[in-house]
Parts: structure tokens; C-alpha cells; sequence
């Protein structure tokens, strides 16, 4: 299984969290996030990661320009939109690049939301299901009803579950619902941006016992 961890900013924290089991960490790539990164600040994170993790960029409501211009820039190998992007905007990306792992996030409103995860299946190569949180695009800490979304979603791509996951509830989450990734945030950090190393070692050995 897939393990995420998002909301990386402190370049020695990238290596630490690699080494104890994370596949892919998560640069936040939206200016109104406290867990905001610069392109130094993601060179810096990524450079001494090995190639088989995963490092992908988060973005909301911008351009292609815009993040062709950070992928190629940082060294980022997929991107997670996490805003209102379209079906269409997914597949001009895709074209523009490539070569990169392109995840939609979905923010779950309502189960009859979950419908709108299918116009996406030949755009994308992964979805990321999060809660919904009125004034927060994402890190927010919500969770999902798993047990609902395990009777109501199954989907024809790999799929993040994500939403207030912790050492603590992780368990009881793949107990109801079985994802291909898991994607954490606020659940494993002191601080926005500041990760909890102590949490995040206590999640692999949770995710261990299994
Ligand atoms: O984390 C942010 O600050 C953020 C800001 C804007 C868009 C997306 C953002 N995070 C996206 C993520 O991938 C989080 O890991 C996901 O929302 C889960 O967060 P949490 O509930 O804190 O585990």
C-alpha cells in the first residue's frame, strides 16, 4: 500500500520520513497554506530523497503554465490537484505533461458527490478522496465516514484514501475501507508544516501489525 505523507516543508524532515516508510511525500504548492513551499524549498526536500519515492506537488485553482513551470523547475514526479479542476483541465494537463502522475482530490461533500470521481477515470492516474471543510481546501483533520464510502465507492482507479488519518485511527479506517494509498497531514505534525516524527514512526508500526 501506498503511504503519503503531505504538507512536507523542513528539508531534513523529507529523508527522516522516507527512511521510516513513507513511498511518496507531498509539497503543498498553494501560496494560502501555512505548509506552503517555494521551489528552493522543494529542490532542497527532494535532493537527497532516493528515485523511488514519490514526490508530488499539491495545487488548487492554477494554471498549467503555473505548474509545468514548478514540476520541471523543483524535480516534482506527480501532481495532486486539489481544487476545482475539471475533467478537461486533467486532460490538457496530462497532455502538457506526460510523463507525471496526475492525482485528483476529491473533497467529499455527500455520498451523491462521489458520482463526479468517474468523469475523471481517462484524465487521471489516481484519485485522493478527502473530507470537505467549508473555508480549508485540505489538512484539515476531518475525517471520512469509512464505512459509507466502503459501501458507496468503488472505483476503477487507485485511489488515497485521506481525511484526519492518524496512528491512533489508522487501523480502524482499513478495517472498514481497503484504498491503494493512504495520505496523511495534520494527523502526524506538531504544527502546520512541522511533521511529528515520533507520530509518523508510530503510524509505520501500526501499519506493520497488520
Ligand atoms: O495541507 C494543506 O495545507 C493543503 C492546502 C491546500 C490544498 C491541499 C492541502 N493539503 C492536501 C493534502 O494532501 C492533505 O494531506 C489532505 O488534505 C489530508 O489532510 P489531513 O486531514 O490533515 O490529514
Amino acid at each position: 500500500m501506498r503511504v503519503k505523507i503531505c504538507g512536507i516543508t523542513q528539508p531534513q524532515q523529507s529523508l527522516a520520513i522516507a527512511s521510516l516508510g513513507a513511498t511518496a511525500l507531498g509539497f503543498i504548492c498553494v501560496p494560502s497554506s501555512p505548509r506552503y513551499v517555494t521551489i528552493a524549498q522543494i529542490q532542497a526536500a527532494i535532493a537527497p530523497l532516493s528515485q523511488n519515492i514519490d514526490k508530488i506537488g499539491v495545487f488548487a485553482n492554477t494554471t498549467i503554465a503555473e505548474i509545468s513551470q514548478i514540476v520541471t523547475k523543483s524535480g516534482l514526479t506527480g501532481i495532486q490537484l486539489h481544487g476545482e479542476e475539471t475533467p478537461e483541465f486533467c486532460q490538457q494537463l496530462r497532455q502538457s505533461l506526460p510523463q507525471v502522475e496526475i492525482i485528483k482530490a476529491i473533497r467529499v461533500r455527500s455520498l451523491e458527490h462521489l458520482q463526479t470521481t468517474t468523469n475523471y477515470t481517462d484524465y487521471v492516474d489516481t484519485l485522493l478522496l478527502d473530507a470537505y471543510h467549508p473555508q480549508q481546501l485540505g489538512g484539515t483533520g476531518q475525517t471520512l465516514n469509512w464505512h459509507k464510502l466502503n459501501q458507496e465507492f468503488s472505483p476503477s482507479l487507485p485511489w488515497f484514501l485521506a481525511g484526519g488519518l492518524t496512528a491512533d485511527n489508522i487501523l480502524t479506517a482499513l478495517s472498514h475501507i481497503k484504498p491503494s494509498g493512504i495520505d496523511l497531514s495534520s494527523g502526524v505534525e506538531h504544527s502546520p508544516g512541522n511533521k511529528d516524527l515520533h507520530k509518523v514512526a508510530l503510524l509505520f508500526q501500526k501499519l506493520d501489525t497488520r
